[in-house]
């Protein structure tokens, strides 16, 4: 059984961990430590199949061992890039992402690559803070051809589950075929990441 490889990248403080707790627990807890990124590991069935799923969350913050950008992209099937739609420079961010994945996805055929890369506006709650026009979100989806979505890790638990279940199937359809070099990163279990989700600094909503 192929494990399906997805990194959730973009800037610090764009809900990256949160969309994962929300996906794995089904809850939105608020506060997550991340002094080390991590691969969270997940067994699914996706059409009737048998699925293991590793989400990697990546570290903002400068840790030990911590992977580049280039890494990230090379280990991954599948991209989850967010961006907050309260943060109009997480935005800029969430665009070069997108066009080095673009730049480095050489291998991938262009119709696999599509389906592979979402682009995800989060905290749409805060849409009274809003920095970034949804249309905009679209263009540069349209532009980097990539899915996109808007949505809130805080409100949408079902949209949330939606958008990454359709990620792993995407990326099982279409993940990459040639061998990949693996990060030796850390794994957590469930226990674990919820035993983990305090101690991070609060950003003000
Ligand atoms: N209002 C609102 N706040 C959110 C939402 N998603 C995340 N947050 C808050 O945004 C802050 C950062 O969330 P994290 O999930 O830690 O962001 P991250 O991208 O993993 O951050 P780093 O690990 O530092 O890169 C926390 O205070 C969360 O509670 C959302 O959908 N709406």
């Amino acid at each position: 059984m192929n494990d399906i490889k997805v990194a959730v990248l973009g800037s610090e403080g764009v809900g990256k961990s949160a969309l994962i707790v929300r996906f794995l627990t089904k809850r939105f807890i608020g506060e997550y430590a991340s002094t080390s990124e991590c691969i969270y590991r997940k067994r699914l069935s996706i059409d009737g199949r048998q699925q293991n799923l590793e989400l990697h969350d990546p570290c903002s913050q400068p840790c030990e061992g911590k992977s580049t950008l280039s890494e990230q992209i090379h280990w991954a099937d599948g991209f989850v890039v967010v961006y907050d739609i309260s943060d109009r420079s997480s935005f800029l961010t969430a665009k070069a992402i997108l066009h080095l994945i673009r730049e480095l996805n050489f291998g991938a055929t262009k119709r696999e690559s599509d389906a592979v890369v979402f682009l995800v506006g989060n905290k749409q709650d805060l849409c009274h803070m809003r920095e970034v026009g949804r249309e905009e979100g679209q263009q540069l989806a349209g532009e980097t051809r990539c899915q996109f979505y808007e949505l809130s890790a805080a409100e949408h638990c079902q949209e949330v589950a939606l958008m990454f279940s359709k990620m792993v199937r995407n990326a099982g359809l279409h993940g990459k075929a040639k061998e990949r070099r693996r990060r030796p990163s850390g794994s957590k279990s469930m226990a674990k990441l919820i035993n983990n989700v305090f101690g991070k600094r609060r950003k003000s909503v």
